[in-house]
């Protein structure tokens, strides 16, 4: 099975963490996700990160730190993601593509389903 590599950014204000909801028909879909998207062939998991939330939240990223690499299979897809901490950026992220966004605290980000490669960054954020 082809691995596909993801960025994905976990982006914070204060106690608050920003994520959004996947589309029923995209993969995992009607899941809470950390915004971000597949890696182009060359591209680095950093220039990926920083032209997805360019493009999915309207934010220019300003930093960013690996948190942590996670690989999953779903059976269906094996994925390697990179989950980076974005706490300095540029501008208001917003739904761009019409996604539904939120702004949650740390702490209640349990509350949420998310896809099953993201629980132990879950864990890691709310530990
Ligand atoms: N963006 C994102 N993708 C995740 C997360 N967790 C997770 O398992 N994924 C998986 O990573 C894969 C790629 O993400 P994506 O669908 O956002 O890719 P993309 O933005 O390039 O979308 P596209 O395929 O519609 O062009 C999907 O299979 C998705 O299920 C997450 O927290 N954020
Ligand atoms: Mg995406």
């Amino acid at each position: 099975m082809k691995l596909v590599r993801v960025s994905a950014g976990i982006i914070t204000r204060n106690d608050q963490v920003f994520i959004a909801l996947r589309k029923p028909d995209q993969h995992q879909g009607d899941l809470w996700e950390f915004p971000g998207g597949k890696c182009d062939q060359d591209e680095s998991p950093e220039s990926a990160l920083v032209r997805e939330l360019e493009e999915e939240c309207g934010i220019a990223v300003r930093r960013c730190v690996l948190f942590k690499t996670v690989s999953h299979d779903y059976g269906d897809k094996l994925v390697e993601l990179f989950f980076f901490q974005v706490d300095d950026f540029e501008g208001e992220p917003s739904g761009q593509e019409g996604q539904e966004v939120r702004w949650v605290s740390m702490s209640h980000l349990l509350s949420y389903d998310f896809p099953e490669a993201n629980k132990v960054i879950v864990e890691a954020l709310t530990a």
